[in-house]
């Protein structure tokens, strides 16, 4: 067992990266890619596989445009029209499924069907369960050509024992997100230090980590880089647009969006094992120009970094200035 006693706890707010000299002309020389998989994708960002962040349509806008994303797993019935309408017409099928029986009849329809999406998710809110690392060997089993992602979880342990079971990737945070009440209502989790924890995991990972939960600011997405991260999941920054699924709501003359947690009230249709909540997200136009501005902020992270792609940001030294980073206005 890890001696968690003597880590050190920290999170975005409290880290600052440290500049090196810089070698390109241009941020525009800057390259954001990330290879996930068999593919590359324009930057290592992807909306949450939560019912309030992703639909069909954006799924096709994404894939379409060179960006990684994951199909929630909240209308089960319509997973398999769903691939099938991405392979029609070209794209990549991403999709996520669940740990319960009735996810085992699932895969075996795909494998009847011959349907193999490119990539899957095991989305659950412990990752680190038997039952996740059963799933695991199913899937590996039944379609190993998938790429397969498996969540969430915390800690090196977790990250050993589901990559051993066959994961291509893990994905970590268990209650850093915006719409997560699990760290108040469960005692558990990584909420106040996900950037520690993704830190921990990383020294342990042999396969790609994604950073789930957390996300305030672009620059978090250059600090998740440096401690690990190849992608970086993201709900409530990336749930008020326009392309967003939740209802446009206007109040006192401004404009919000509603998002809610995977296992919200409005989500499970029933008060039963509640950990998240609803609430409302200010709304930011179109996701394509907060995507491109992501990008841009992503390769001035570079060029701060001295480096000319993604690695660069990976060997940067760092602070710990806690509760002192302010935006300016305060
Ligand atoms: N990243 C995060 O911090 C969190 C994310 N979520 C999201 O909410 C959605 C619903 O999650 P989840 O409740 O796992 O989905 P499910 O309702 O599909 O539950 C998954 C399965 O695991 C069982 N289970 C056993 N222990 C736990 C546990 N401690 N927490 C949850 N399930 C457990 C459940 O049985 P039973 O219901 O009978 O216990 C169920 O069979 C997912 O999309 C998940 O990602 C939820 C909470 C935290
Ligand atoms: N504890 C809960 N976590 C949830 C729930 N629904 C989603 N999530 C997780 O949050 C991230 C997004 O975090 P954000 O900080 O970017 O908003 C998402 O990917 C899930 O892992 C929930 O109901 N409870």
């Amino acid at each position: 067992m890890s001696n968690y006693f003597s880590m050190e706890a920290f999170d975005y707010d409290d880290i600052q990266l440290i500049p090196n000299k810089g070698i390109i002309k241009s941020r525009r020389d800057a390259d954001t890619s990330v290879k996930f998989g068999s593919r590359t994708f324009k930057i290592p960002v992807v909306p949450a596989n939560m019912e309030s962040v992703i639909n069909d349509d954006l799924a096709i806008w994404l894939a379409e445009n060179g960006y990684y994303y994951v199909m929630h797993r909240f209308e089960p019935e319509k997973r398999i029209p769903f691939i099938k309408m991405m392979h029609k017409k070209g794209l990549f099928a991403s999709i996520s499924v669940g740990i319960k029986d009735s996810e085992y009849d699932f895969i075996d329809e795909l494998v009847k069907q011959n349907l193999k999406p490119e990539y899957i998710t095991i989305d659950v809110a412990h990752g680190h369960s038997v039952y996740v690392i059963k799933m695991i060997k199913y899937i590996k089993e039944k379609l190993p050509e998938s790429f397969l992602t498996a969540g969430n979880i915390a800690t090196p342990e977790a990250v050993r024992e589901l990559e051993n079971a066959g994961a291509d990737a893990t994905k970590v945070g268990v209650g850093p997100g915006r719409a997560c009440i699990t760290k108040l209502k469960t005692g558990f989790g990584t909420g106040g230090w996900q950037l520690a924890a993704l830190r921990m995991c990383s020294k342990v990972a042999s396969k790609p980590l994604i950073a789930d939960g957390g996300i305030r600011h672009n620059g978090d997405i250059a600090k998740s880089v440096r401690f690990g991260a190849t992608m970086v999941m993201i709900g409530s920054m990336l749930a008020g647009h326009k392309e967003s699924p939740g209802n446009v709501i206007k109040i006192d003359g401004k404009t919000y969006k509603q998002y809610w947690g995977s296992a919200s009230e409005v989500q499970k249709g029933a008060y039963r094992n509640v950990e998240g909540k609803q609430m409302l997200v200010p709304y930011r136009g179109s996701i394509k120009d907060t995507l491109r501005e992501m990008q841009e902020d992503l390769q001035s992270s570079i060029s701060y970094a001295g480096g000319r792609d993604l690695n660069s940001i990976k060997l940067v030294d760092y602070v710990i200035v806690k509760d002192n980073i302010f935006d300016g206005d305060k």
